[in-house]
């Protein structure tokens, strides 16, 4: 397996930073009028702006060479072609085919998997209906009002993302809500706003052993059938996984159950059964054109040539400021509230999928990989954070979200959403100079010794890195398009850097470590040999709750 760093377009790359570096955007601005234009992408109704990036024509040809080196186009058909590119798990990585429309066969393990994603897509498509026609009923025979999703990391956040951000289209009769974390204040309340005969539970669980999700998923039956009986139970939750035996043994019968299969990457699976919530929200025909969405931005990710296809290009400007001008972080900001929970759903996406520092073949990469990446509302975060993106000390590269359609939105108030996010990026790209704010506190009436003592505080750099991403309108074919445009933004990143996007190995000490440590809580097992301040904190537990569980005998 080759080395990046070794790599003829690294080398071009580093000697690039070094000449160019101290360039500012805005004279390449200035130089060349075209750049706007030429650095531009469209794919169906999303569009990037990348101008503001301190790249010029060679860096981005050196940047696509990288691509072309590391192997992106012998990678990309690996993955549609159902290869088993999950190395440590032997699997594919076929979300891919879960949003292929038409009959056409992907296979993996000699098996084509169309037939079965289209039975299931079937089978939700039927249930969808019957629950929004009000056709399905509860036990007492009234409609369904309420849909809790219970579920976590992949099994929550892209469903919780897409319902919030396709609220328009949603289900007027229908609440949803999302339940993840174990502490049980999030399921009492919405426990508390619900009632058994008219909610809806869905259990989401790839794995259908995680503790979280099990543990919510059995209070929520308790609290079920305090005022029903177990053959209710079939009206009122259904299973999404791909563990038949574990969703028989939890009580749910496999008639209720709707599949997928291991080569769905938990955070990939928006566009499986994990998908059902939204289905139910937005109808079957609405989460088809979240697929057909999709499908789009796959198949200008296949075709499109590397240097114009969008995927590619936001992942090599990624590693450009990762590997190069070592920048750690990744701002995701959009300035749409319908996106609020874009940025946690992105977060997991990458950083699950690219936090690695193993190659595939076993060895440490010794250079960056996956940033970390946050985010929030835009608007929002200009008024907390964006003082240390503007004058603090880390280079923070960002992708400000955009809709360009103002329907929905109250008069007079999409105007300024999007004055704000044009002038941001002008700002972060600008800058102000010196004798720029110099001129201002002059025009403003300050005497000049006051304006020079000021003037340092009023200086920016500018010549901080952008992406615009707009949205035609925030829609389910674009949100489509726009998920699969990260995920293969990612998947690029993954493949340059030589390492595997689709395992997840880092999650699994701190689950296994936490297994002995709530029997010690819990009273059920002595202390174990543990660092000092894990015991201290055990044993602080205990003292503090030993009186009400009488679970004192062990100190
Ligand atoms: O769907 P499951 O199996 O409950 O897993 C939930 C989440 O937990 C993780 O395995 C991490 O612990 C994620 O990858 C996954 O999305």
């Amino acid at each position: 397996m080759s080395h990046p760093t070794d790599l003829p377009a690294w080398q071009q790359l580093a000697q690039d930073y070094r000449e160019t570096c101290r360039t500012h955007m805005r004279d390449w601005f200035a130089q060349d009028p075209q750049r706007a234009e030429r650095y531009w992408l469209d794919v169906g109704g999303i569009h990037l702006d990348f101008a503001k990036n301190r790249i010029n024509d060679t860096i981005l040809r050196h940047l696509t060479e990288l691509a072309e080196q590391s192997g992106v186009p012998e990678q990309r058909a690996a993955m549609f072609g159902g290869e088993k590119i999950n190395t440590t798990e032997q699997r594919a990585a076929l979300h891919t085919a879960l949003r292929r429309r038409g009959d056409a066969p992907v296979c993996t393990d000699g098996e084509n998997v169309m037939p079965k994603i289209h039975a299931v897509l079937a089978k939700m498509g039927r249930f969808a209906h019957a629950v929004r026609s009000g056709q399905w009923l509860g036990h007492t025979g009234q409609v369904i009002t309420d849909v809790v999703n219970i579920g976590i990391g992949g099994s929550d956040l892209g469903p919780l993302m897409m319902c919030s951000a396709l609220k328009p289209y949603g289900h007027p009769r229908l609440n949803m809500h999302f339940v993840s974390n174990v502490d049980g204040m999030q399921l009492a309340g919405v426990l508390a706003k619900v009632h058994p005969a008219t909610t809806l539970f869905v259990i989401a669980s790839k794995t259908f052993t995680t503790q979280e999700t099990l543990t919510n998923a059995k209070t929520a039956r308790e609290w079920f059938l305090r005022g029903a009986g177990e053959a209710d139970i079939a009206k009122h939750f259904v299973a999404v996984s791909t563990n038949h035996e574990a969703v028989a043994a939890f009580g749910i019968d496999t008639a209720h159950m709707f599949e997928f299969w291991d080569w769905v990457g938990g955070r990939y699976s928006l566009w499986s059964a994990i998908g059902l919530p939204i289905m139910l929200y937005l109808g079957e025909d609405n989460f088809v054109k979240m697929l057909e969405g999709a499908q789009l931005m796959d198949e200008h990710f296949a075709c499109a040539p590397l240097a114009r296809n969008m995927p590619v290009v936001l992942a090599m400007l990624g590693i450009w400021y990762i590997n190069f001008y070592g920048a750690s972080t990744h701002l995701i900001a959009p300035y749409d509230q319908l996106l609020h929970r874009f940025p946690k759903f992105i977060q997991q996406l990458d950083m699950e999928s690219n936090g690695k520092q193993t190659r595939k073949d076993g060895t440490l990469a010794g250079y960056a990989t996956g940033p970390i990446v946050w985010g929030e509302t835009g608007i929002n975060g200009q008024h907390a954070f964006f003082q240390l993106l503007h004058q603090g000390t880390h280079l923070t590269p960002a992708d400000l979200i955009v809709s360009l359609d103002k329907q929905g939105n109250l008069p007079g108030h999409h105007e300024i959403l999007l004055s704000n996010v044009f002038a941001q990026a002008e700002a972060f790209m600008r800058g102000k100079t010196a004798a720029e704010a110099r001129a201002e506190l002059l025009a403003q009436g300050m005497d000049e010794a006051a304006a020079d003592a000021l003037v340092p505080h009023k200086v920016f750099s500018g010549n901080r890195p952008t992406n615009m991403i707009l949205l035609d309108k925030i829609d389910p074919l674009n949100m489509g398009s726009l998920v699969a445009l990260y995920e293969h933004k990612v998947f690029v990143q993954g493949v340059v850097w030589g390492i595997n996007s689709f395992d997840q190995w880092g999650v699994e000490l701190g689950k296994q470590l936490a297994g002995t440590v709530l029997a010690e809580l819990n009273g059920t097992l002595a202390a174990q040999p543990h660092d000092a301040s894990t015991m201290r904190l055990i044993r602080l537990y205990r003292r503090a709750n030993c009186e009400t569980d009488g679970t004192c005998h062990l100190f």
